[in-house]
Formats: C-alpha cells, structure tokens, sequence
C-alpha cells in the first residue's frame, strides 16, 4: 500500500521528443488511478519512469514519501503487468506465478501458499499444471495479473493489460480487474488509451495529450465539466457533438446562433458570456447525445431550444436509438426514445437541453461559461 507523487516530471527523448511535460500528480494510497489519452500522448512514458525503466529527464519521484529517482526497477516494490502477458511459454502456470519468488529463494512452502491464495482469487485453480499455448487470452491475462499479485507490491502499474482480448473478454477482465483492485486495497496506476475503460475502472481519471495534463478528477466530473474540448471530445460515446455559434443579444436576452437560427442562453451563463467578452463572438457549442432531443412534447414546451436538420441515419442499439442528424452541415448525434421513428432524408427538429450545453472558445478550446451548468 501506498501513495506516489510525481513532481515537475519532464521526460525528452533524443531528437528533442518531448513525451511528457512538467506532469505534477498525486496518487493516493489505494486509489485506482487511470491515464488516458491518445496514442502518443506520454501515457506510457509516464508509467515507466514510475516502474524505474525508464530515465527522468527532470523531475522527481516519490514512492511512500521516499525518494525513488535512483532506486532500481526491483527494489522500487511495484508490479508492472503489461499488454503482452509475457508469460514463460515452457512454464506451467504455477511455475509462471512462482517465477519471481523463486528467484527471491523464498521457501517452497511459502511460495505454494502464495501461490494458491492467487489462484483462488483469480479462478486459476484448476489450470495450474497448463502451458501458456494453453490457455485462452483471458486466462492469460490473468496469469499474468498473478505473477504480480503473488510479490504483493505496494503499486500495481498496468499498461493497456485488455488491448490483446476480444470485446467481450474486455469487459468482463475490466469487472474483474475492478473486482481486484478492491479486494487487494493496493494503489492502482493503470494506462489505456480507451475512455471506456478509463470511465469504469478508475477512481480517478488523468486525461493527456501532448505529454501534458488536461484534467485530473473523477470520471463523472470528467464526463459532466470537462476543462476544455479536447477533454470534452474524447471522453464519451457517442462523442459530443460541437457546432460552430455566434453569440448575440437580442431584445437583451442571449442567443447562440447557428447558421440562421437561434438557441436561447440561460440567464446566468448569458452572462457570464457577455462578461467574458464573447457577445459578438463565435465559440463552440458542445453537447452531448443524451441532452439533445426529438420528441414533440418537449419540442412544445421548449420552442427557442429548437434546431432543424435532415435525418441521415438511425443506429438501433436495442435499448436506445441513435439518429445522425446534419444541422448546418454538421452531423450530429441525438438519443432518441426507441419507438420515435423517422425515415431517413426527412426533415426534424432536434430539441437542446440548453442547461446541459457547453460553450468553448474557438480558440483555444477552453470551456468558458459553466455558471447555471446543471450536472
Ligand atoms: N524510445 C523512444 N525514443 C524516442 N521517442 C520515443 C520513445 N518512446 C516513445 N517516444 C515518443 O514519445 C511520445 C510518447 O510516447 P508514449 O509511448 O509514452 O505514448 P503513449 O501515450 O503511451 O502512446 P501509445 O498508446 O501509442 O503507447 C511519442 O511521441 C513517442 O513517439
């Protein structure tokens, strides 16, 4: 058990790759901690200067409040489970678990009880004496989850450790990973570039890009306030919609106008707009699926929230619809109620949950009017 700190870390390859940039995090004792963000953004940089396998270019490492920039990948008492299991082809399972305690020279005995333990928790028990070839992929998987396990590290980091499993085997090792973490009350640091993953597992979610943070916090904050549309348009699915407005006022009441029609602002994030400056400004608006909508009644009720376009798919998922609507040329998607049906090429109103709706800067990116957001 244990927390981390990582302080001003700076990680530059030769050819002056700049994979990770002044990243400052705190992880806390027990705490599942994910990082995500798209290929190439410093995610698993980071997690091999926290292992010790890679070099710090700058900056500092604490594991329990000690000093670990010197320290050795082995005596650093973490575990790392990686995308390719890795396993020993030649080994049985039981010798693949036992692997590194038998390279500590601990007792037979000791090894056997610890071993056993692992099995039990991971459902192994009955696979012990298989080779790798084996094994399905999940199985693998979770040999590989206990030759970690068994050296009961204070950190377990993983990188991308479902990426080689079927859809299926995903979400179910994601349950059991989550399952784990839980049982063995150990700090998690866990690197996947699949927002999905990173939305139901972790505790924490750190998102990057570029070798920066964009924003630390938990998933449903994430999801509900994310910092700028970066952020905004890669957690979620289906992605959030953007569409380009003009803010403008009208009869002093606050309009977003996209291309010749108007969304009518709340009060409050009016004016935080026009405090900010951006009457007379275009900006971004975001929102997502759920908040928009195409049912009459509340078209009715919301007639200043209305924007129309073409229906150019529907996505039947069973228990939701998705319809793909193109408003000024932007294809957007809207949630529907499953019994709303529509033919394709027709013209509807889609309705904006304007409470919902979020406003960034064209520029850059930032989310600027959250007063009277509702969550
Ligand atoms: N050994 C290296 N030498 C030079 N540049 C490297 C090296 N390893 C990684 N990089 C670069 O550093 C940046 C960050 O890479 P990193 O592997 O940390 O990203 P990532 O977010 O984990 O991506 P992925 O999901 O594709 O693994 C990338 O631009 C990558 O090309």
């Amino acid at each position: 058990m244990a927390n981390l700190i990582l302080k001003n870390l700076y990680k530059i390859y030769p050819d002056n790759v700049t994979a990770v940039k002044d990243l400052s995090l705190e992880i806390k004792d027990k705490e599942f901690l994910v990082l995500v963000g798209p290929s190439g953004c410093g995610k698993t940089t980071t997690l091999r200067m926290i292992a010790g396998l890679e070099e710090i270019s700058s900056g500092e490492i604490y594991i329990e409040d000690r000093l670990v920039n010197d320290v050795a990948p082995k005596e650093r008492d973490i575990a790392m489970v990686f995308q390719n299991y890795a396993l020993y082809p030649h080994l049985t399972v039981y010798d693949n678990i036992a692997f590194g305690l038998k390279l500590r020279k601990i007792p037979k005995d000791e090894i056997k009880k610890n071993v056993q333990e692992v099995a039990r928790i991971l459902a192994l028990e009955d696979l012990l004496d298989r080779k790798p070839k084996e094994l399905s992929g999940g199985q693998k998987q979770r040999v590989a989850l206990g030759r970690a396990m068994v050296r009961k590290p204070k950190v377990f980091l993983m990188d991308e450790p479902l990426s080689n499993l079927d859809a299926q085997l995903r979400t179910q090792m994601r349950i059991e990973i989550a399952k784990l973490h839980k049982n063995l009350e150990t700090t998690f640091v866990y690197v996947t570039h699949d927002q999905t993953e990173a939305m139901t597992m972790g505790t924490r979610i750190v998102v990057m890009k570029d070798g920066l943070i964009q924003q630390i916090d938990n998933p449903q904050r994430i999801y509900d306030r994310p910092v700028n549309r970066f952020v905004a348009g890669f957690i979620g699915s289906p992605k959030m919609n953007f569409l380009e407005a003009l803010i403008i006022e009208q009869n002093g009441r606050i309009f977003a106008k996209v291309a010749d029609s108007l969304l009518l602002v709340s009060i409050a994030r009016g004016q935080e707009l026009k405090d900010k400056g951006y009457l007379g400004k275009e900006v971004i608006l975001g929102i997502r699926a759920e908040h928009l909508y195409g049912k009459g009644d509340l078209l009715a009720r919301h007639p200043e929230c209305i924007l129309s376009g073409r229906l150019e798919f529907t996505e039947l998922r069973g228990s939701e619809t998705y319809q793909y609507v193109k408003i000024a040329e932007i294809e957007v998607v809207v949630r529907v109620d499953s019994e709303l049906q529509v033919e394709t090429g027709q013209k509807v109103k889609v309705g904006f949950n304007m409470s919902k709706i979020h406003f960034f800067d064209k520029e850059s990116g930032v989310n600027i009017a959250e007063r009277g957001h509702t969550c």
